[in-house]
This record gives C-alpha cells, structure tokens and sequence, in this order.
C-alpha cells in the first residue's frame, strides 16, 4: 500500500497526519507501529487519522494512536493543534472554529490570527475510576482540598492523578532539568495502580504563572512536549493553590499557555490550551 502523508509538530511532539477524508483508512497495528518507528518508517511521537464526522453537527473526527505500539489513545492536545493547522491548510473546513470528535470527546478547536493554535480540551476528570487509578488501600495527603497519592516503589514521590480524556499522574519536582526522568517515568507509566497505564508529569513551579514540564508519555517515552500532560499538570497546581489560572509552560519543545477557571466557575471548566503547530514535510510511504 502506498500512503501519502503529512509529518508535523507542535511544541516538538511530532506526528504522522494521515488524511482519510476522501476514502476510509484502516491500518494494521504493526502497519501503524512501522510508520512510527524511527528506523524502519517515518518516526512520530502518534499517529493521527482525520476523518469526517458521521455527526450533522460535528465537523470531523480523529483518531489518535501512539507510534510506538500502534495502540488508540483517548486525547492528544499537540495533536489536536496540528490537526486544526493541517485542516486549515489543506482547505478542508472554511471555519476558524471547528467541531471535531475523538474516541470519548468533542472538542471545539480555533485557528487564531497570529498562526497559534487555540484548543478546548474539555475539562477535566477527577474521579478516579474513569482516570482510571486504583487507590485501594492507599491514603492521600490533602493539600488545599486536593488528593496527593503515594505509589508503592515510590516513596519519594507524591501524586495528583487526573484525566484529560486520558491518565496523568503528575508529581512536584524541585528541578525538572536534573530530575530522573528516565528512571522514574517507567515505574510509573507502568505502575499496577494504574490498569491502563498513565502519562507521567514532572512539573516545576517557577512562579505563579510559570512552570516547566518533562512528560514520560504512556507508550512513548519522554516526548518534547505532551499537551494533555501540560493540562493535566496547571489543572493540578491550581487546585493545589499553586498558580493562577492562566500559566505559561516550557516544555523541551517550546512553549504553551494554559487556561483553566476550574476554581472560580467549577470543577467541569474547560481547560483551554494554546501554542504552535507546523507542517515539517509531505511523505509517501510504501507499507
Ligand atoms: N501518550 C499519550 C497520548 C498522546 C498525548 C500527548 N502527545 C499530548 O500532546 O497530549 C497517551 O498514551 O495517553
């Protein structure tokens, strides 16, 4: 099978944008494993199809599938701004403003003036059966009526766990730069409290509207920069009274802004994340 496809990035999460608009697309996992390797393929952090919406009233819909293994995911926020970027160059929406539905969301994504990217991602999930995180048996320290978790094998740490339509587990840190990642991020990523596995977060606060951000991502190591990690992360400060509502985050890969009202007009506030997003290459693949 010869594939046409478009490689792009936002923030140095990179990505293969596949486009079935025109004509259904399904793909082996070990098909969607080879264009995410990075030897034997093209190499992304996910894999991204785009397809019309079967809804009246929703644009498109797109799929999500992390390179490494091929498996569907629930969300991806950098992808969700490189799909928005790609539909407004390719031509195939006329709105600034577009409908578009995943595997479990619908989300409202904007094509701002100045070239960034403006993405609702829904709010946030907080209950922990739909993260979904086992806590049995566990006790939480609450810190500004907000749980932190300890996780068996990591004493050293505590976490907030939250969804973005997928699992974070998120944890302070005093300097993400010298932090061990590397060590760490598989421990928990493969942690047994977590039955679907979970992004880890390792957040920094610089200030109260200023924080640094390394994601060890389910199914793909550490990544440049994770969208859902960076909402996940400023939801879980603010709640823990820790930053204002509107944070700055620097990734490895570049900077996005992070919205979220969640503690002056509820909990289920949308979270609202803005940053770039940028075709690399167009590509054809024999499969
Ligand atoms: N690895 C993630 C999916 C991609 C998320 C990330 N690339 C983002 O920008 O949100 C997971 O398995 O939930």
């Amino acid at each position: 099978m010869n594939l046409r496809f478009t490689k792009m990035q936002g923030a140095g999460n990179d990505f293969v944008v596949l486009d079935a608009t025109a004509a259904p697309l399904a793909l082996t996992t070990a098909q969607l494993r080879r264009l995410g390797d990075r030897r034997f393929g093209v190499g992304c952090d996910q894999i991204l199809v785009i397809e019309r919406s079967e809804r009246a009233d929703v644009d498109f819909r797109y799929r999500i599938f992390n390179g490494a293994s091929g498996e569907e995911v629930e969300h991806c926020g950098n992808g969700a701004r490189c799909f928005v970027r790609y539909v407004a160059e390719k031509g195939l929406s006329d709105k600034r403003s577009i409908k578009v539905e995943t595997v479990n969301a619908l989300l409202e994504l904007q094509l701002r003036e100045d070239g960034r990217v403006r993405v609702d991602m829904g709010a946030p999930v907080f209950e922990l059966a739909r993260v979904p995180f086992d806590g049995t048996g566990l006790s939480p320290r609450i810190e500004n009526g907000f749980e932190l978790w300890p996780l068996e094998g990591l004493a050293q740490a505590e976490f907030a766990v939250l969804s973005m339509g997928n699992p974070h587990a998120v944890q302070r840190v005093a300097e993400v730069d010298t932090h061990p990642v590397a060590e760490q991020g598989p421990l928990i990523e493969a942690h047994r409290r977590f039955p679907r596995k979970v992004n880890a977060g390792f957040l920094q606060i610089v200030s109260r509207r200023e924080v640094k951000l390394r994601v060890f991502e389910r199914d793909a190591g550490e990544t440049l920069a994770c969208g859902t990690g960076a909402c996940a992360a400023v939801v879980a400060g603010i709640r823990l009274g820790l930053l204002d509502e509107a944070v700055e985050v620097h990734t490895r890969g570049g900077d996005l802004r992070i919205e979220w009202a969640g503690l002056s007009q509820g909990l289920d506030a949308p979270v609202l994340m803005t940053g770039p997003a940028q075709t690399v290459f167009e590509g054809e693949i024999t499969l």
